[in-house]
């Protein structure tokens, strides 16, 4: 074997990092620079801003890659190489000749793409393993089979670098797959950013890798639009997002938003939570009309005649028939109720003017109205700047926050039909995520009548284009105009920019990134949204997101058959149909990374038993060993599957590493957690300890080295998807599975050796 290839490499993998130890001192030299520097003036010291805030994010790229900076290589057959890596670097020349290609760049594309059969111009691709910044092994394929040359370091088989980071053991943070995309990955990754695209796939397709590794590269071929708009990460839990956090800053992107969709109403920290059914109540598509309802519902008119006492002129009278006259007139307008409010005041005002009008200046001997206009003008001011009519106002058409306008609907749901009323029903407590997409809808019926935020916006704006006039002015003065020399004439500040475009300028130095802002802001429209697990997300779930992505560039990536919540969605098109019709695209990815063969033959048993004929996705790897099944008595349980977890959780803290989980009932996981003390749970339990235990709806997405599925009888039975929620947990090993099933269990697994 040819140690030289390995010393060339570790020269160039040795070069590389110390040009990226040079990028790193460079960026920090240059924050520890601005930020030292005394500002002059406003503009001076938003400039200063500005660039801190990108070198430090420059600066966390270039921290974020140090592992596995540079993982491959490709020799093209006309003689010219490239290194592939996480990032793309030059060299610190006058050319500034590249280093290393960005995974992301089309050059690239071949290191994915490339076989025997279609080269791509490849005469090797070559793998590169490294430890720290250490070369540890190379694993070369010859794609051009005519050439004889060899380096020693052929591998035998195409797929041993996939094998070995499939076989690796779990850290409890998702790592990239960047040095191993598979071709029918790589498609849709690269797919265009236009419109939806549905990524579906069985468990451990890669589905979720694939959803990040596309934002990444979206990031990469439309930087100046999604970077300006951000690219929203939705998954379906803060465990989930806590387990893939580190995958897209492995990737040098460091500015995604990533949430929740109980996280997107800024405010609002959900922590409460709903019962399944009462979140399937709030996420069924017909609550947004039960909204608007409610809303309609705080539109009143009094019942006969509402006697308001003015302050100086008396009682006045407000009859039901002009009060229905200006809430329909208000309501015709279309527009949201706080917005339409004022058109309904104006109406009550003049309603209430014309009446006192009527009794004032009435002629005791039947001639017209003594009035002149000037005088019912004065009546309307006087009416219209009374607290007691505001308050009257108030009470028939009050201005609501959407805060307001849930927790009252929730207290007492009369909208809603009796049976469901008691399921939702909640008169104090936390907001829950459920919550959040009726916040959201309540906002959009309620509209924010923020003249007076946007009145104080412009006395602001003005107040800016004044001290901008002022700094030109200073300018200008301080300037000589003209040289002697009519021709060199001098271009001042004045010259370029007037005071408005200035104060703009300063406007603009918003130091946050998008992502900061799109966190704050919730009428963001996103450049892209990436939604994993979206089968779980309700009707009105949907609705939040899609109004946060007007222009429908979305990668939604799910598996139908492991939907577990039962607000949940069955079919794409009953989500997307009402926002694009049939106009989305559907990929599937079938091959299974995560689950060994013998462990995806029991699972797929299961999901035959609701879906007959059902296939699973292939499984990449066989480990040979069946899954471990134990059968107890009904009182056993837990002390089987503490048994079985100790045996195998012993191993886990052993050098190997790896993670084991117990997924069970609920109702088991008080016993099992007094019983299993070194297991993290709760509600977001540590990944990263070496056992967990947790639900079967808890360990959506995750994965783990071993896994004891405890019960499997009472997991399927636990809700009405319960099917769906067994085959999640079965699915959640990489390398070995324990059953411990009740005697008589109908629903487990079929039998299978100790
Ligand atoms: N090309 C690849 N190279 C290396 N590992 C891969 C590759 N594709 C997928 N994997 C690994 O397979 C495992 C499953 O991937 P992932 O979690 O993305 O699947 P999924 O389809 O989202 O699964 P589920 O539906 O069960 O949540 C992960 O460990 C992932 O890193």
């Amino acid at each position: 074997m040819s140690t030289d290839a390995v010393q060339d490499e570790q020269q160039f993998i040795s070069d590389l990092y110390a040009r990226l130890d040079a990028l790193r001192d460079r960026a920090e030299g240059s924050v520890r620079q601005s930020v030292a520097q005394v500002g002059t003036g406003r503009q001076a010291k938003l400039e200063r801003d500005v660039h801190v805030q990108e070198e430090t994010a420059r600066l966390a790229q270039l921290n974020a890659v140090e592992s596995g900076l540079c993982f491959g290589r490709i020799d093209f057959r006309d003689g010219v190489s490239h290194h592939i890596g996480r990032i793309g670097m030059r060299e610190d020349d006058a050319e500034r000749t590249p280093l290393l290609i960005d995974w992301r760049a089309p050059v690239a594309r071949p290191f994915y793409l490339a076989t025997g059969y279609s080269p791509m111009g490849l005469r090797r691709r070559r793998h590169l393993s490294t430890r720290g910044r250490t070369v540890t092994d190379l694993h070369d394929e010859i794609m051009d089979l005519g050439d004889t040359t060899r380096t020693g370091h052929e591998s035998r088989d195409a797929d041993e670098v996939l094998l070995a980071a499939l076989n690796a053991a779990r850290t409890g943070r998702m790592a990239d797959i960047v040095q191993t995309i598979q071709a029918e990955q790589d498609r849709v990754i690269r797919a265009s950013h236009r419109g939806v695209l549905v990524v579906e796939g069985g468990p451990g397709t890669g589905k979720t890798a694939v959803a990040l590794h596309r934002a990444a590269y979206l990031l990469y071929a439309h930087r100046e639009q999604l970077a300006r708009r951000a690219v929203l990460v939705v998954g379906p839990n803060p465990a989930f997002l806590g387990y893939i956090g580190e995958v897209l800053p492995s990737l040098g992107e460091t500015g995604v938003l990533l949430a929740t969709v109980g996280e997107l109403f800024p405010g609002v920290a959900a922590r409460g939570k709903d019962t399944p059914a009462a979140a399937a109540v709030k996420g069924s598509p017909g609550m947004a009309g039960v909204l608007a309802r409610a809303v309609r519902d705080r539109q009143t008119v009094p019942e006969h005649v509402l006697e308001i006492v003015h302050e100086d002129h008396g009682v006045l009278p407000l009859d039901r028939a002009s009060a229905e006259d200006a809430r329909a007139a208000a309501r015709a307008t279309g527009l949201p109720h706080n917005l339409a409010r004022p058109h309904f005041a104006f109406r009550v005002i003049d309603a209430l003017t014309a009446g006192l009008a009527e009794r004032l200046g009435a002629d005791p001997y039947g001639g017209p109205n003594l009035l002149g206009a000037d005088d019912i003008a004065q009546l309307g001011k006087e009416i219209a700047t009374s607290r007691a009519v505001h308050a009257a106002i108030d009470e028939l058409w009050p201005s609501l926050t959407p805060e307001r306008l849930v927790a009252g609907f929730l207290a007492d749901p009369l909208q809603l039909p009796e049976h469901e009323q008691a399921l939702v029903r909640r008169v104090d407590g936390p907001w829950t995520p459920a919550d959040v997409p009726l916040l959201d809808e309540a906002a959009e019926l309620l509209g924010a009548d923020d003249s007076a935020e946007r009145a104080a916006q412009e006395a602001a704006r003005q107040e800016q284009i004044a001290y901008a006039q002022g700094v030109l002015d200073v300018s200008a003065g301080s300037t000589t105009y003209e040289f002697e020399d009519e021709e060199s004439e001098v271009l001042t500040a004045h010259d370029i920019i007037d005071a408005e475009r200035f104060a703009e300028r300063q406007e603009e130095a918003d130091t946050r990134s998008a992502a900061e802002r799109a966190a704050a802001d919730r009428t963001w429209a996103f450049g892209h949204i990436v939604v994993d697990e979206a089968q779980e997300l309700s009707a009105m779930a949907w609705r939040l997101l899609m109004r946060r992505c007007p222009s429908r560039s979305m990668t939604l990536v799910g598996d139908p058959a492991q939907t577990g919540d039962a607000a949940g969605c069955d079919t794409w098109q009953e989500i997307l149909g009402p926002y694009v019709g049939d106009r989305w695209r559907l990929e599937r990815l079938g091959v299974n990374y995560r689950t060994p063969a013998e462990i995806m033959a029991v699972a797929a048993e299961v999901r035959r038993s609701v879906e007959p004929g059902f296939e699973p996705p292939r499984s990449v790897r066989s480990t040979g060993a069946e899954p471990l099944v134990r059968t107890v008595p009904e009182g056993e349980l837990v002390r089987a599957a503490v048994a079985l977890a100790a045996e195998r959780g012993a191993r886990a803290q052993s050098a190997d590493g790896g993670r084991l989980a117990v997924i069970a009932p609920a109702v088991l996981l008080p016993r099992l957690a007094a019983a299993l003390p070194s297991a993290s749970c709760g509600e977001a339990p540590d990944l990263t300890s070496p056992a967990v235990l947790l639900t079967a709806r808890q360990a959506k997405g995750l994965e783990f080295d071993r896994v004891v599925v405890v019960d499997p009888d009472g997991v399927r039975g636990g809700s009405p998807r319960g099917a769906n929620d067994l085959y999640v947990a079965l699915t959640r090993a990489t390398q070995w599975l324990g059953i411990v099933r009740a005697q008589g269990d109908a629903a487990g697994p079929p039998p299978a050796g100790e």
